[in-house]
């Protein structure tokens, strides 16, 4: 794997002694990753955090670290400028006003192209190549175009806004097109990905199935492209092994002695950013103090700002009105021997921050708008004794999760004032009640499962278990209660294991049985729906006399009638020839390679060659075809490329059966690529069920056609039951059902 970011884990820095090193660089982005990046075999791409410097790759705490040089211009424009003077107030709802400027855009081009071209030269074939935030959104797209083979995935790290204000940015479309290139786009909050497609559909008018969004590249081919929320998280069990280590726990009970030991510890912890609400925080314990709501002897607010961004005008504006804030607050309510904020402008370690986590009784999560906000997280993980009271706003991602820290809006500061008076007051059985739930919560999702369930979606590599999951097992029963029953099959690797020769596929007598039971059943249609040409399709499986038949993609139908043939003009057949002629030369140069004729296209397998050759043998017919005989559908499954006459797919084979069948609800089994497309056809009343690993637009998955067999005897049963339960109920109530209009 290849993880993409602009920065690294580690930040080069030169000592006033002129000795030079590297330090941990700042951000949840690095806490997040780097754990992940230890565990995983790979390389780590970024910006050290200088300018003008160029280094070899080396290896990092286990990590293989390969920078990416970028000039001191570069730095102002494309990290300065573009991503945190454009594209993060934009971002975070316009908090700031976004600035832009078209050469900050160039040179955000010009370093995202970098990066491109840094990962195209060290990913393997066909590797996974993670792509990390909102500085590298034109990334997916350009390693696409420079690495056909690689699998692309893209994280969204801060939130994506709503269409209204994302529509303000000039290059917008090119933003969109940039993420498109990735395979699987993951955000922190369902809200995002909804915004994210929102603005898909405004923008490009793709159409958008839940979280799959079908892009239509400009050669009129149609890629799946996942987009949807994965929240991240943190390393818990690295954070609760830190906070049991007693030299921490001394650390705490020191900095609440050097506090002067007051009764309650309130703390913040933020980059020095204006995203974080440090402002609205400030402002509401102040007048606390001032109204005597809470007292200085009793409550102090340990503030960490770490330093972030130093060089851009809005966060040096922010750092003069906090530091402002903060002295006027001191002067005005400290006492010889008690400070009202201990503000901190620093950045500390891992080790420094669980100890004040320790020390703190409550702790403020204000943020305006934040993607996640993992000290929010961090806070719960340390805090193994259940005490503690976390305050955390609704506009950090972390709310989504955290739903027993008490809530608050920070823009209401009478709100927020409230909120900070009872967690300062509430009692501790109610802390534990709430901080127990916290803990399960962020217990159940950390950092590795975050990066699985997203590497996963990306890879399809989930090892698909034995058995029968389940929430499959349910939500056959719920399906088996349909008023009309469409279960529509696939055939090979489906009813039928793959075989090398095609015409030697046969289905398990298990799946032959159960589908015999099936098409046995009132209101139950059963349908093949295979990219075989029929013919084929009615010599390996044998259907018996009621199942439905589809053949080339849903080109070919035999729907309660006879044999359906294909009418094809003069000219189509001229294409066929000229294309097939194409097609067998090229099989020609390949050991194992060969052409399937069908009725209205043709098929190259190369399912006997090494992937490697099989791609690059599948990309030549394509562009030479693609040349020759223009406007041809192209479909790309596991190990075939075929070229169609007419368009058509399984989703459209689908949509012919329901309305055949007038069916209500409607199971469909498959196991390649093109069955993708029969996926995303389906709707909420309906089940979708994978086999094998691989990416899915499905919302179940089983390992095999033994599997697959289990499942439609299932089904089997389930219907029956129903169905007897139904017949049963009705010759009760004396025949027909009650009807009801509304
Ligand atoms: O690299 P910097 O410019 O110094 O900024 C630090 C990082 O800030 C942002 O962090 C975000 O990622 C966190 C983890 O997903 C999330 O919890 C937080 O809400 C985000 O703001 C930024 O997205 C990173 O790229 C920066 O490295
Ligand atoms: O002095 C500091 C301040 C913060 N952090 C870490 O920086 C990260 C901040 O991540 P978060 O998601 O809360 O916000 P971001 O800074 O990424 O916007 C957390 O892991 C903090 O523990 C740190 O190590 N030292």
């Amino acid at each position: 794997m290849v993880v993409l970011s602009n920065r690294l884990p580690v930040d080069h820095v030169v000592n006033s002694d002129g000795s030079s090193g590297w330090k941990s660089s700042p951000g949840g982005l690095v806490t997040a990753l780097e754990p992940v990046m230890r565990a995983a075999e790979g390389a780590w791409i970024g910006w050290a955090g200088v300018a003008d410097t160029e280094f070899e790759p080396f290896e990092n705490d286990g990590i293989e670290i390969i920078p990416v040089p970028l000039s001191e211009s570069e730095i102002e424009q494309y990290y300065e400028g573009f991503s945190n003077d454009t594209l993060w107030p934009l971002y975070h709802d316009v908090i700031a006003p976004p600035q832009y400027h078209r050469e900050w855009w160039e040179a955000y081009v010009l370093v995202n192209r970098r990066f491109a071209e840094a990962a195209a030269r060290y990913a393997a074939t066909e590797a996974v190549v993670w792509v990390q935030d909102y500085q590298l959104q034109l990334v997916p797209e350009m390693l696409r175009e420079l690495r056909p083979d690689l699998v692309i995935g893209f994280f969204d790290h801060i939130p994506f806004p709503p269409y209204g204000i994302f529509s303000q940015l000039p290059w917008r479309k090119q933003i969109l097109k940039g993420l498109l290139g990735a395979d699987v786009i993951g955000f922190q909050r369902v809200a995002d990905a909804g915004n994210f497609t929102r603005a898909v559909r405004r923008l490009y008018g793709f159409t958008t199935r839940g979280n799959v969004v079908e892009v239509i590249g400009d050669d009129g081919d149609v890629r799946h492209v996942v987009a949807r929320t994965f929240p991240i998280s943190i390393d818990v069990a690295g954070y609760e092994e830190i906070a049991a280590r007693p030299e921490v726990q001394e650390r705490a009970r020191q900095i609440r002695h050097d506090l002067g030991d007051p009764k309650v510890v309130m703390l913040g912890v933020d980059r020095l950013d204006y995203t974080k609400g440090i402002g609205h925080r400030l402002k509401a314990f102040g007048e606390l103090l001032a109204e005597n709501r809470l007292q200085v002897e009793d409550v102090t607010l340990v503030q960490v700002a770490s330093p972030s961004r130093e060089r851009v005008a809005t966060y040096m504006a922010l750092r003069d009105e906090i530091e402002l804030q903060v002295g006027r607050l001191n002067g005005e309510f400290s006492t010889i021997s008690h400070s009202a904020i201990a503000y901190l402008h620093h950045g500390y370690p891992r080790e420094e921050m669980v100890a004040l986590y320790l020390a703190a009784d409550v702790m403020l999560v204000t943020a305006l708008r934040d993607g996640m906000n993992l000290v929010a997280k961090e806070y719960v993980a340390c805090r193994a004794d259940n005490t503690g009271v976390m305050v955390l706003s609704e506009f950090a991602g972390a709310s989504d999760e955290l739903r027993q820290a008490i809530i608050v809006n920070p823009h209401d500061i009478a709100g927020l004032k409230d909120a900070i008076v009872t967690a300062v007051e509430m009692p501790k059985r109610e802390q534990a009640r709430r901080m127990r739930a916290l803990r399960k919560t962020v217990n159940g999702n950390t950092v590795n499962d975050w990066s699985k369930s997203f590497l996963d979606t990306l890879t399809g590599r989930a090892a698909v278990p034995r058995g029968i999951p389940e929430t499959l097992v349910n939500a056959l029963r719920e399906l088996a209660s349909a008023d009309e029953l469409l279960i529509a099959l696939d055939f090979d690797g489906t009813l039928a294991p793959h075989v090398d020769q095609p015409e030697d596929a046969r289905a398990l007598d298990s799946a032959r049985e159960a589908v015999l039971r099936l098409i046995r059943l009132a209101d139950t249609r059963v349908a093949f729906v295979s990219g075989r040409a029929l013919v084929s399709l009615q010599h390996v499986a044998d259907p018996p006399e009621d199942v439905l038949l589809t053949g080339s993609h849903g080109v070919e139908l035999k729907l309660d009638q006879p044999d359906v043939t294909l009418d094809l003009l003069a000219s189509e057949i001229d294409r066929l020839d000229h294309v097939t002629a194409i097609l067998e030369r090229i099989a020609g140069s390949a050991e194992g390679a060969w052409v399937e004729r069908k009725p209205a296209g043709l098929a190259l397998h190369t399912r006997l060659l090494s992937p490697a050759a099989g791609q690059s043998l599948q990309r030549s017919a394509r562009s030479r075809v693609r040349a020759a005989e223009p406007g041809l559908t192209v479909r790309e499954g596991k190990n075939v490329i075929e070229f169609a006459l007419r368009p058509g797919n399984k989703g459209d084979a689908i949509a012919k059966l329901r309305e055949h069948t007038g069916a209500t609800s409607v199971f469909y089994a498959g196991d390649d690529v093109t069955d993708e497309d029969a996926f995303v056809a389906l709707g909420a009343d309906d089940l979708g069920m994978k086999i094998g690993r691989g990416r899915t637009a499905a919302g179940h998955r089983v390992r095999g056609p033994e599997e697959v067999a289990e499942v439609l005897a299932l089904l089997a049963d389930f219907r029956a039951g129903f169905l007897q339960a139904q017949k049963r109920e009705r010759a009760y109530t004396g025949s027909t059902p009650i009807v009801t209009e509304s």
